[in-house]
Formats: structure tokens, C-alpha cells, sequence
């Protein structure tokens, strides 16, 4: 029998019971649990890494969702006993899951939740640092300083590498890997190496681009290579971050012999995770090549080093910080916490995970939709292909009104109302309405607009027993939908 955890609940009189295993940052999340009849469950048991006992003695016997950590290990036995409890969804607060078995979360039909984009600057911006701290020697002459080392300037002291002109190697050119890229080509007008799977067009664009702005100023330009091979980029790059998903074709990438083929000044830097790189053949490395610096935000067994890293001088090592900003934070929390109360609510899911900012606008109420759950496929669920978001302040004396028009597909022609609710202390209104149709997008959004019109005409009249001026609106609505860049699309 696992011991009981010791826990803080929020609106103990919920109909939903929502558990998270870790305090999280932000009250947002919180509340817009609250607002949907949730009670909020928040493990504050003192030690850093729940058990798997200690989180099924939280789940105990009714549970509607989990929001975890990377952390735990969501397992069989973990997606059982959330199924057992009624439970429908798991969120990781964390874009990575490969602490998730997906498989088993299918089998037991639970959802499981991530939470993309938000993380994607933040993240960029560490392994960016990292490549500086680690280029310019920032944690060794920092010592030196603090050690009252210091006695004058001499021309030897801490010499470390240039990066202008040099060439950045990015393994995984997905969003974090592309927004490092950026920031690496931008801001130091480094040339870029790039391997993943697939052609990252958009950032292969942006190289281009900065690159005939520079020329058109007289400066050298900066070039783009999408390498046939990883061999290819650690053999050319002179600054090589890694930003793959971990899972078996990443499982040390980075071994003793692709550190071989690295150049013996190169720079290395890991904000993805821990096993992408062979640890062990890592210390040798950095033992045999003194002038070979790392920069390591991740590490194999986390949170523990092998042995020897920690000594090693030419290893910049953070403990997993690359999200922690404040603003990634609370938002990651958002994002995990929608992710389970739309499963509970039936909501659809959210069609680009890439765009998630509707969901983190805190003065509207966000999407009635799940942000990204990572097996919704397997599931069956649908995926919003289309979403534009409104929000029309005074429509009324007393109501805010949003609309959420939804495109699911346009393979045959059937109007419905997705959802409509009522937040009755919020006094707002919110009516989405789900338009799959044969024809044209715009077409779906005129149609979605007349329905959507008529449908709150009706509501509001039903509501407050008053008829409602929605003629005026249909039409506003259209024009702002064409010509304006508040809406948000994700295509
Ligand atoms: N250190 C930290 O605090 C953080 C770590 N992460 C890690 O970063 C990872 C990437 O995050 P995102 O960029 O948002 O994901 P993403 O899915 O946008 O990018 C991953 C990229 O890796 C590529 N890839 C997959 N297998 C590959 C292979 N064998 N070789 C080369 N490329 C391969 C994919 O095609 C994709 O473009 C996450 O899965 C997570 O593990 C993410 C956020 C914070
Ligand atoms: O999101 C992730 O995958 C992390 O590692 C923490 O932000």
C-alpha cells in the first residue's frame, strides 16, 4: 500500500477532479480549471521525482486527468490505474515526452498531452547562451575572477573562439532547432549547417533572405546547407547544437565516433536531452581535447553526471533550465492544463501545434479546443484544421462575446454547433460553431457566420429574453476576417 501524498485542493466542490503532480507556476492555470467546474489537486509532497506508487495513490479511485512531469514515468502500470479512475487525459508539462509510453496510453485510451511553442524562444535562447558561455570561456574566467585569480591583462587570458563568419550545426531543425538557428545566424552572422529528416524550407528562406540583406550592405552574406548526412554537419560546423525528440533513432547520436569526426575546437551543445549523447565517450572526449567545449543543459541518468563531467573545465552544465523563463513557465502550465480539461469537456483538438498563442492571451478566454495532444490520431479524435478566434468587447451592455469558428474538413457539407456555454460568474458567451463543407474555406467561414449569427441571436434571446442587433455584425465580422491581421490562422 503506497503512502499517501500530501496535496492542496483547489474548489474542493468540483465535479471534475484534475491532479497536478508538481505545484506549477502561474495561477492562470488554476483558475481556467476552476472557471469549468474543476477541483484542482496539487501534489506538494517535498521530494523532487514522484514514484510511480506516489502518483497512483494521487490518483486514488476518481480521476479525470493528470497534468505530470517529465520527470515521472508514465508507464502501463500509471495509464491503468488513470483508466481504472475514470480518467481521460495526461498532460506533460513539457514539449518532450519520451518519458510517455504512447502505446500504453492508447491502450488504455487515455489522451496524452504536450505542451509545443511556447518553450520554443526560451529554450533557442539557452542553447544560444550555452554556445557563448561555452565559446568565450564565461564559466571558467568566472571562476577565476571569484577564485581572486586576477592580477592584469595578458594577451593569453581566456582566449576563446569567434563565431562570426564561422558555421552553427543544428541536429533536429524543428522549432526549437530553426529558432536557435536564427538566433545563431542573425545575431553573429554565422553560415548554417543543418541535418533533419525533413527540409525545414522556412528556415532555409530566412537564410537567404538575411543573407542578401547583408550583401545588399556590403557585407559578407551567410549561407544555408541542408546536409545529406549528421556526419556531414559535425565534420563542417564549428558549433553544433542539438535539438532532435529523443527516441531509439537518437539514443546516442553522439558517440565516440561522431565525436571523432568533430573538428578538435568544435563546440557542443545539448538542450534536447540527456541520452541523445553517449556521456561516458563525452568525458573521454573532453578529457583527450582540451580546446573540444560543450555546453549541456540535459544529461544522460538527470539529475545525476557520469563521472568526470563534473570536473571537466571545458563543460558549461545547467540543470535542465532551458524553459525556465518566467513567461515559458506559466505558460507551459496553461498549456498542460488545457490539454486535460478539453479532453474532459470533449473539446476538439487544436490543428497547429506550432501556433499555440491563442491559448496564452490571458485577456481572452482561450480556444475551446485541446492545444496539442500527441496521440489524438490514434484516438480518433478530430483535429481543428482551421480556427479564427474573435472576441468582440460590449456587444452588449453585459456580455463579452467570443466566437470560435472551427473548420474541421471540407469533405462534406453538414453545419452543426460544436459547443456553446455559458461562464456564468464571467458573464460571457461563447458560441463555436463547427462548419464542414464541401466547398471553399471563405465560403465555410460565410456560412459558419450566418449560422453562428442565428445561433446567438437565439441564445442571447433565450438568456436574457432580448433579441439581438446581429444583422450589423455578420458583415463586420466578414470584413475583419479578410482584412485584418487580428485573426489567427494556422495555415
Ligand atoms: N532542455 C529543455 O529544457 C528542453 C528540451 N526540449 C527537447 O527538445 C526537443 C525538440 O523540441 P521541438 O523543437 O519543440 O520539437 P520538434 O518536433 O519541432 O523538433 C524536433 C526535430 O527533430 C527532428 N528529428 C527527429 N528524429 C531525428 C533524427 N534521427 N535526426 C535528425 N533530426 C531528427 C524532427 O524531424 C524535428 O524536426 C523536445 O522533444 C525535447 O526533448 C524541449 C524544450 C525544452
Ligand atoms: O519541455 C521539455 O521537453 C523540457 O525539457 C522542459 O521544458
Amino acid at each position: 500500500m503506497a503512502k499517501p501524498v500530501s496535496i492542496e485542493v483547489w474548489n474542493p466542490n468540483g465535479k471534475y477532479r484534475v491532479i497536478s503532480t508538481k505545484p506549477m507556476p502561474g495561477t492562470r492555470w488554476i483558475n481556467l480549471l476552476i472557471e469549468q467546474d474543476c477541483r484542482v489537486e496539487i501534489c506538494t509532497e517535498k521530494k523532487t521525482i514522484l514514484s510511480v506508487e506516489d502518483i497512483i495513490s494521487l490518483i486514488g479511485n476518481k480521476c479525470d486527468g493528470v497534468i505530470g512531469q517529465l520527470t515521472e514515468d508514465w508507464g502501463e502500470t500509471l495509464f491503468a490505474a488513470l483508466s481504472r479512475a475514470g480518467g481521460k487525459a495526461f498532460s506533460n508539462m513539457a514539449v518532450g515526452y519520451n518519458n510517455v509510453d504512447v502505446n500504453a496510453a492508447n491502450k488504455y485510451g487515455v489522451a496524452v498531452g504536450n505542451t509545443p511553442g511556447v518553450l520554443t524562444e526560451t529554450t533557442a535562447e539557452l542553447a544560444a547562451s550555452l554556445s557563448l558561455a561555452a565559446a568565450r570561456r564565461i564559466v571558467e574566467a568566472d571562476e577565476f575572477m571569484r577564485a581572486g585569480l586576477y592580477d592584469g591583462w595578458l594577451p593569453h587570458l581566456f582566449v576563446g573562439n569567434l563565431l562570426k563568419g564561422q558555421t552553427v550545426g543544428v541536429i533536429g531543425a524543428g522549432r526549437i532547432g530553426s529558432a536557435y538557428a536564427r538566433m545563431m545566424v542573425e545575431g553573429f552572422k554565422m553560415n548554417l549547417i543543418y541535418y533533419d529528416l525533413y527540409q525545414s524550407t522556412r528556415l532555409e528562406k530566412f537564410v537567404t533572405a538575411y543573407g542578401e540583406f547583408l550583401k545588399s550592405n556590403g557585407e559578407q552574406p551567410v549561407y544555408w546547407k541542408r546536409a545529406s548526412s549528421m556526419d556531414e554537419v559535425l565534420r563542417e560546423a564549428d558549433v553544433i547544437s542539438l535539438h532532435p525528440v529523443l527516441d531509439k533513432t537518437t539514443y546516442h547520436l553522439i558517440n565516440k565516433e561522431s565525436l571523432a569526426t568533430m573538428k578538435k575546437e568544435a563546440i557542443l551543445v545539448n538542450c534536447s536531452r540527456g541520452p541523445v549523447i553517449d556521456e561516458v565517450a563525452l568525458v573521454e572526449h573532453l578529457k583527450q581535447n582540451p580546446m573540444f567545449r560543450v555546453g549541456l543543459d540535459v544529461f544522460e541518468d538527470e539529475p545525476f553526471m557520469k563521472p568526470g563531467l563534473a570536473e571537466m573545465k571545458n563543460a558549461v552544465i545547467v540543470p535542465h533550465i532551458a524553459s525556465a523563463s518566467k513567461w515559458t513557465r506559466e505558460g507551459m502550465a496553461t498549456l498542460a492544463a488545457l490539454n486535460v480539461l478539453g479532453k474532459i469537456k470533449g473539446y476538439p483538438i487544436w490543428g497547429d501545434s506550432n501556433r499555440v498563442e491563442p491559448f496564452l492571451n490571458e485577456s481572452v478566454p482561450p480556444p475551446a479546443a485541446c492545444p496539442s495532444i500527441v496521440n489524438a490520431k490514434a484516438l480518433g479524435n478530430i483535429h481543428v484544421s482551421k480556427h479564427y478566434s474573435l472576441s468582440f468587447s460590449k456587444l452588449q451592455s453585459h456580455d463579452v462575446c467570443a466566437y470560435n469558428f472551427t473548420f474541421i474538413n471540407q469533405s462534406c457539407f453538414l453545419p452543426q454547433v460544436y459547443l456553446f456555454q455559458s461562464y456564468k460568474h464571467q458573464r460571457s458567451v461563447r458560441v463555436a460553431v463547427r462548419v464542414v463543407s464541401p466547398m471553399n474555406v471563405k465560403f465555410g467561414v460565410v456560412l459558419s457566420l450566418v449560422y453562428a449569427r442565428l445561433t446567438m441571436a437565439i441564445t442571447m434571446y433565450m438568456l436574457h429574453g432580448e433579441s439581438t442587433p446581429f444583422i450589423y455584425l455578420h458583415f463586420a465580422v466578414l470584413y475583419v476576417i479578410e482584412n485584418s491581421s487580428i485573426i489567427s490562422s494556422n495555415k
